[in-house]
C-alpha cells in the first residue's frame, strides 16, 4: 500500500504557540498541496522547551493546540503526528504526541516514555506508562518521542507487536545530529520497518536543534532527508517493501526467543 508521508521541519517560536499554529497550518497546506496522506510535526512544536511556563501553555488533550490540530487536519484531509504538552486530569503534565485524523478524531495518544533529564523534563513531566500502537489506515504505527529512539527495546516491542512504521516527533540538538541519523537507521534496519522522523531547526537557549528529519526504508535507505533549515519534505513510501524485506533477511524467524524475552 502506498502512503505519502510529510514532515513539517519547524524552527519553533518559543512559547508562542499562536506562531507555531499559523507555521503549521502553512506547513498542513503545503503536505496537502503534495498530496500527502499524514504530516508528522517535531516534538512539542507548539511551544518548544518552555517546561517552565506548562501551567500556562498545557492544553488538556482534545482542547486547546490540540482542537487547533483537529481543525487543520479536517481542513486540509490529512492526518498529523506531532507532540505537544498536555495536561492530564489532576494538572500533571506530559510530552503527548497525537495521531490526529481527518473526521473529527483521534486515532490515539501517546505520553513520552523515556523523560530526557539533559533538558529537565523529569523535573516538570509526568512519563508515560505504556507503548502506544495505532491502528492506522495503512497498518499499525508504532508512537516514540525524541528520547526513547535510543531504546532499541521500545521499537523491537512495537515491531514484535506487527507495526510496520514508527513515527518520532523530536527536538534533537545538532551537536548530537550524527547519533541521530545512525539510531533512526538502526532502529529501521534492525526491526526491518518504517521509521519516519521529524526533528526541528534553529536556536532555542544555548541548543541548537540538528533538523535532518528523514524517513527511513525497512532496508535502511533513505528516501528523503531535509536539510538544517525549516522546509517541508514529502516522499512515498510501499508498505508491501516490508514483506520483501523480512522474507529476504528472516531476522523475526531467527531471533532466539528460547534466550531472550522480546
Ligand atoms: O537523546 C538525545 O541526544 C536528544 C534527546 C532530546 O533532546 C529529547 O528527548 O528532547
Amino acid at each position: 500500500m502506498k502512503l505519502t508521508i510529510s514532515l513539517g521541519q519547524m524552527d519553533i517560536v518559543p512559547g508562542d504557540p499562536d506562531a507555531n499554529i499559523a507555521k503549521a497550518s502553512q506547513m498542513a497546506r503545503h503536505a496537502s498541496d503534495a498530496g500527502a496522506d499524514v504530516l508528522v510535526l517535531p516534538e512539542l512544536w507548539s511551544t518548544g522547551y518552555v517546561l517552565k511556563r506548562a501551567g500556562e501553555l498545557a492544553d488538556a488533550v482534545g482542547h486547546g493546540v490540540f482542537a487547533e490540530v483537529q481543525r487543520l487536519s479536517d481542513e486540509h484531509a490529512i492526518h498529523i503526528v506531532g507532540s505537544c504538552l498536555s495536561k492530564d486530569v489532576s494538572n500533571q503534565y506530559a510530552n503527548t504526541s497525537v495521531w490526529t485524523a481527518p473526521g473529527g478524531r483521534a486515532l490515539g495518544q501517546y505520553n513520552k516514555l523515556h523523560l530526557f533529564r539533559l533538558m529537565h523534563e523529569d523535573q516538570f513531566l509526568k512519563p508515560g506508562d505504556r507503548p502506544v500502537l495505532i491502528d492506522s489506515p495503512w497498518g499499525k504505527a508504532g508512537m516514540a518521542i525524541c528520547y526513547d529512539l535510543r531504546f532499541p527495546e521500545l521499537f523491537s516491542s512495537y515491531a514484535t507487536d506487527g507495526a510496520i512504521m514508527v513515527l518520532i516527533p523530536a527536538q534533537w540538538p545538532k551537536v548530537r545530529v550524527e547519533h541521530w541519523k545512525t539510531l533512526l537507521r538502526a532502529r529501521a534496519i534492525e526491526n526491518q520497518m518504517f521509521v519516519i522522523a521529524c526533528n526541528c531547526v534553529g536556536q532555542i537557549g544555548p541548543t541548537v536543534f540538528g533538523g535532518h528529519s528523514c524517513v527511513i526504508d525497512p532496508w535502511g535507505e533513505i528516501p528523503i532527508q531535509a536539510g538544517d533549515q525549516e522546509e517541508v519534505v514529502t516522499t512515498v513510501i510501499d508498505t508491501d517493501q516490508i514483506d520483501d524485506v523480512r522474507a529476504r533477511i528472516p531476522v523475526f524467524s531467527d531471533r532466539r526467543t528460547d534466550l531472550f524475552q522480546f
